[in-house]
């Protein structure tokens, strides 16, 4: 979907750009298999004019402000992540895919912030207020990324249960490809752990005697939430910024005072906050690290922001030798790997924060999706 009108060539550079942006910068960081960067295919008009004719009114209204291009012919194509079959396994199996967008999982550690309550509280327990305030969620959620990101298992269990509680647009769960859970728009949303309890015994039960209830219930959602923490924790492959420092576990404050779970230890007594680390090299571990890029902040960051912008004002022919918009190739990549925090002024070392900027923000607002199918014993 683009919002402006450009030639089809314009839109071109712009979708290979965003495939070279995640195959050799998000890859990086992630990992070679932990990043879908997709490919550029060609379309026939006539299809693509059916297809977003068919298609205009299951999309939420929210997003309606964006038009699909029907014009360029060009698309990004992508595996369905929700249908995924990972290996091996020649006949279908069922399918169970959860999507989380964690969001933000630190809370700013840099000198530049102004105020003292962002050292404190995290953007995501911040925004609650907002968006129940502005009418986009009716109940804030308990969900608090910095609990889900500390490594401790209680306080990822609390994150993750939160997160079943008003799933928002942070987690939903498909079936087979179908949703099962969450919310498909801002309206519609679907909540109703017996639901989905149903929709997951034979994943998880396949033959014992559990019966249905409440019971029942709580135990095949304790059960997901267990299978979802063991992999959001277990070590993923290597990739290449697997030694870049930028998880300071000294720098920064460890909890969120806004979390529902730290408050609870508060009013316990407990004022101190488990928080044990994340596993090296896990799949939350990776995403925090691609986070905290952001090292200044927003407030460190924008006047650096505005020394580039001025800087291409003056030389708009550097533009492209600077690598503002790409091309993302191994120089690029390596530029964003001085993580020094000194400015000397340069437009250089501006450029660079910008850039790591851009990466920070991408790991804030990514999904992870899990796919899990059943296998037998002898499959392991
Ligand atoms: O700023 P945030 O934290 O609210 O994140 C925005 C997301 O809101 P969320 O908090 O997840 O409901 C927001 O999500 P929704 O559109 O609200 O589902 C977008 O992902 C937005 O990205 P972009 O600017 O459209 O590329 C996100 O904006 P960026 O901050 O990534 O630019
Ligand atoms: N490859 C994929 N396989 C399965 N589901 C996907 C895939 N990509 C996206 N989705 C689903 O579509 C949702 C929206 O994706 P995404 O945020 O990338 O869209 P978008 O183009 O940024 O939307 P918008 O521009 O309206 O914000 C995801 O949260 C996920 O549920």
């Amino acid at each position: 979907f683009l919002d402006q009108q450009l030639t089809s060539e314009e839109i071109l550079h712009h979708l290979q750009n965003i495939v070279d942006f995640g195959k050799h910068v998000m890859k990086q960081f992630f990992g070679e298999n932990y990043v879908h960067h997709g490919e550029i295919i060609q379309l026939p008009l006539d299809f693509v004019r059916q297809l977003c004719l068919k298609i205009q009114p299951e999309r939420p209204e929210s997003r309606c402000d964006k038009d699909m291009d029907t014009l360029s012919g060009y698309a990004m194509c992508l595996p369905n992540l929700t249908r995924l079959q990972t290996f091996r396994f020649v006949e279908p199996r069922p399918i169970l895919c959860i999507e989380i967008k964690p969001k933000c999982g630190f809370i700013p550690f840099s000198s530049h912030v102004s105020q003292e309550i962002k050292h404190k509280v995290c953007r995501y327990c911040m925004h609650q207020h907002l968006k129940v305030a502005n009418g986009k969620w009716k109940r804030p959620s308990k969900y608090c990324p910095v609990d889900l990101f500390s490594g401790n298992k209680q306080r990822m269990h609390f994150a993750l249960k939160s997160l079943l509680q008003e799933a928002q647009n942070n987690l939903k769960i498909f079936k087979n490809g179908e949703l099962i859970y969450g919310c498909k728009d801002d309206q519609e949303c679907s909540s109703d752990w017996n639901e989905l309890a149903r929709h997951l015994k034979p994943f998880f039960f396949p033959s014992n005697g559990l019966v249905s209830g409440p019971h029942c219930t709580r135990t095949i959602v304790k059960e997901l939430i267990h299978v979802i923490t063991l992999t959001l924790l277990s070590s993923t492959d290597a990739c290449r910024a697997g030694d870049m420092k930028t998880v300071p576990f000294s720098q920064g404050r460890s909890y969120c005072e806004a979390s529902a779970f730290n408050k609870e230890l508060v009013r316990n007594g407990k004022h101190k906050l488990e928080s044990s680390g994340l596993p090296r090299g896990c799949l939350l571990y990776k995403t925090l690290q691609a986070q905290m890029l952001d090292m200044l902040d927003i407030e460190g960051l924008y006047p650096l922001y505005n020394r580039v912008e001025q800087y291409l004002e003056e030389f708009p022919e550097e533009r492209s030798t600077l690598q503002i918009d790409g091309p993302y190739n191994e120089a690029f990549y390596e530029k964003l790997l001085d993580l020094s925090t000194e400015d000397d002024g340069t437009i250089a070392f501006a450029l660079t924060k910008v850039q790591q900027y851009r990466i920070a923000m991408t790991a804030k607002d990514c999904s992870i999706m899990i796919a899990l199918s059943p296998c037998l014993q002898d499959e392991w």
